[in-house]
């Protein structure tokens, strides 16, 4: 059976209040999805939060919760969407706070529920944008990254268990998000320029304010 998550009560009310447009940032492990968040966020000065990135700071600030969290990512499975989802919303309350103009969330949703649950407790996403690349390069990638990251999750075990969730649990989040003719799907096989071309022509479509 799945743990008990314990809920914090956040207030949301200066989030909502903001009313600031949301992207959300899908594909595969090693699709690039940290890569052109940069360049989005050098281009446009949106605030940037990685939901991975959030997980492995609570990982290092050595929380008891943070123990639990290593275990699940080093197996490639996915944490329970209520512990994300409250990272994220500390993050974003903390980035509006400082007069944030809007939000790139990189590798989130992983799940159809999880996007439905972040977009009836905050606001819903503007576009979601998905990095296209076939399973032989994300693993050429990530094995190349892995050389550098550090991360306990770039090893050839693990890297195998976070595509078999990939395709089980976010291929679907595609769909869900096309059906609603949100989604932007973008090719990302190319160089790293060459996709942020992409990138901008449709950011560039949606918001001529950010
Ligand atoms: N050839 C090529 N390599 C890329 C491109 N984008 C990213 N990479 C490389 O692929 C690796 C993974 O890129 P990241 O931006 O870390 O990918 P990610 O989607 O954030 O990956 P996760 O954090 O694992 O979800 C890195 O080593 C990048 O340098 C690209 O457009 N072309
Ligand atoms: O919303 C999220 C984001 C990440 N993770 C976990 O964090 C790991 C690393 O996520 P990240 O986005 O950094 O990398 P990716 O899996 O895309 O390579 C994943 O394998 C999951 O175990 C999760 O469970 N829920
Ligand atoms: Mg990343």
């Amino acid at each position: 059976m799945a743990p008990t998550v314990e809920r914090k009560n956040i207030n949301l009310a200066p989030l909502k209040a903001a009313n600031v447009p949301i992207f959300f940032i899908v594909g595969g492990p090693g699709s690039g999805k940290g890569t052109q968040c940069d360049k989005i966020v050098a281009k446009y000065g949106l605030t940037h939060l990685s939901s991975g990135d959030l997980l492995r700071d609570e990982v290092k600030s050595g929380s008891p919760r943070g123990a639990q969290l290593t275990a699940i990512m080093e197996s490639g499975a996915l944490v329970p969407l209520e512990v994300v989802l409250d990272l994220v919303k500390e993050a974003m309350l903390k980035a509006i706070e400082k007069g944030s103009k809007g939000f790139l969330i990189d590798g989130y949703p992983r799940e159809v529920a999880q996007g439905q649950q972040f977009e009836s407790e905050i606001q819903e996403a503007k576009l979601v944008l998905f990095f296209d690349v076939a399973e032989e390069t994300l693993v050429k990638r990530l094995l190349h990254r892995a050389q550098t990251s550090g991360r306990a999750d770039d090893n050839i075990d693990t890297i195998k268990k976070r595509l078999h969730t990939f395709v089980t649990s976010t291929a679907p989040v595609v769909d869900y998000y096309d059906s609603k003719g949100k989604l932007v799907r973008i090719n990302a096989e190319g160089s790293v320029d060459d996709i942020f071309a992409v990138v901008v022509a449709n950011l560039d479509k949606v918001t001529s304010k950010i």
